[in-house]
């Protein structure tokens, strides 16, 4: 578990290295807060996110199932500034073995809530489905705004940066990637 009393102390610290008076009363609470922003905000830490996959029985689908643009958000490992946008994942079931939808969204979740950066995220999502359900195939395409990149360094508010992971079936066969991309196209 995260240890919120070191998260207080050292967010103390910080607010003593800028200068701040800790004193002041809109300052009182902050480090208690952070601390409590933070254990949510890397929560994804202690979870594995192939438990959270469950497999539903007596199933025979081995079509594509894609879960478009799901929100997510997400805290860039170099800044500790946050990332966010939207992930896209799809995967082709083999012998049926299906997992439920919020399931999926769920592996999202579980890896967005960790200091990360979009690529390994990205990577990660496609395994966890690889590994867990021993699909056909899963790919996996986050479109995302860093904030590191908007606030600060390039200073370019609003650029995408998308990244994908492409495995098994979707890697072997382009028309069903092309499908798949234009599914995720379509509105
Ligand atoms: N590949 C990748 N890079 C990222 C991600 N988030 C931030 N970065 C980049 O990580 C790099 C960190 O670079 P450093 O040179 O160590 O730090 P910096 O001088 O503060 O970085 P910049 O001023 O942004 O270039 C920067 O180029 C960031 O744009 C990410 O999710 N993936
Ligand atoms: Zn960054």
């Amino acid at each position: 578990m995260v240890d919120r009393e070191k998260i207080e102390r050292g967010f103390r610290m910080v607010l003593e290295g800028l200068g701040e008076d800790l004193s002041r009363p809109g300052l009182a609470e902050t480090p208690a807060r952070v601390a409590t922003l933070y254990a949510d905000l890397f929560s994804g830490l202690f979870q594995k996110p192939a438990e959270t996959l469950s497999l539903i029985e007596g199933e025979s689908f081995d079509e594509m199932v894609v879960l478009k643009r799901l929100p997510f958000y997400s805290m860039c490992e170099h800044h500790f500034l946050p990332f966010f946008g939207h992930a896209s994942i799809a995967y082709i079931p083999d012998h049926g073995r299906m997992t439920g939808l919020s399931d999926l969204g769920r592996v999202v979740e579980t890896y967005a809530r960790r200091a990360q950066i979009q690529e390994r995220m990205t990577s990660q999502i496609a395994d966890c489905l690889m590994e867990t359900l021993t699909p056909q195939g899963a790919m996996v395409i986050l479109e995302a705004e860093h904030l590191c990149l908007s606030m600060r360094g390039l200073k370019k508010p609003g650029v995408p940066v998308v990244t994908s992971a492409v495995r098994g079936i979707f890697l072997k066969n382009a028309k069903t990637r092309q499908e798949l991309l234009s599914l995720i196209r379509s509105s």
